[in-house]
């Protein structure tokens, strides 16, 4: 089981600094959707320079031009590239190839997948290498988790990882780690944190624990 933390609300230099803090103890850092928006994939590019032993994910939540997105995200130096569950297949598919040639991977983002499970078995069988149930921002202030979605991938998934992301804390970590994903991700959790380095290793050890 992996952490990974996702850096939405920073400009490059914080991100830096943040990922300094707590670099031990995280395996993936997420250049999340609002920075790609605000300093482009640059940020992906010296992020990856500046840690090149974590792997760097660029959370660009492609909804179309699969291949040229996750070719642009690759040659910025991204590991691994979201694409949205709700994109056509053609785009899935695209993505898919281009990731495997550039020896990168794609995570595929289940928000707003409203029959689960069907989905996931098509994606699956589509090879993508991750499928992440997610509760965005938008839910998470009506209250909404991710919990009953993860145990749905854990049912029907058989080939590709198992990801889950959406308003983790410390104290809602332990049923997540129970459910046994292979990869956690979490932001606010630990960037909302007066004590992000404390945070991270509490997450990192029961991750690593369970
Ligand atoms: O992709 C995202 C929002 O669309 C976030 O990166 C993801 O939800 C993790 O952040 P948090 O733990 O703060 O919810």
């Amino acid at each position: 089981m992996e952490l990974q933390l996702a850096l939405d609300l920073v400009d490059i230099p914080e991100a830096k600094r943040l990922v300094q803090e707590v670099e031990p103890y995280i395996d993936i850092v997420e250049i999340g959707t609002p920075v790609v928006i605000n300093e482009g994939l640059r940020a992906v590019k010296e992020i990856k320079e500046a840690f090149p032993n974590l792997k760097v994910l660029a959370d660009l939540k492609v909804m179309d031009a699969g291949g040229y997105e996750v070719m642009k995200a690759s040659e910025a130096g991204a590991d691994i590239i979201t694409i949205l569950a709700v994109a056509e297949d053609a785009t899935i598919r695209g993505a898919v190839e281009e990731a495997k040639k550039q020896e990168r991977k794609i995570l595929v983002d289940m928000i707003g997948v409203k029959d689960i499970e069907t989905r996931a078995k098509e994606l699956d069988e589509m090879g993508v290498d991750y499928i992440c149930v997610h509760t965005g921002y938008d839910l998470q202030a009506v209250g909404k988790s991710s919990f009953e979605d993860l145990m749905t991938l854990k049912r029907v998934v058989k080939n590709a990882k198992v990801a889950v992301a959406g308003g983790i804390k410390l104290d809602t970590l332990p049923d997540v780690v129970n459910a046994q994903p292979d990869l956690v991700i979490v932001g606010g959790g630990i960037t909302g944190q007066d004590d992000k380095k404390s945070t991270a290793a509490e997450m990192q050890r029961l991750i690593k624990q369970g």
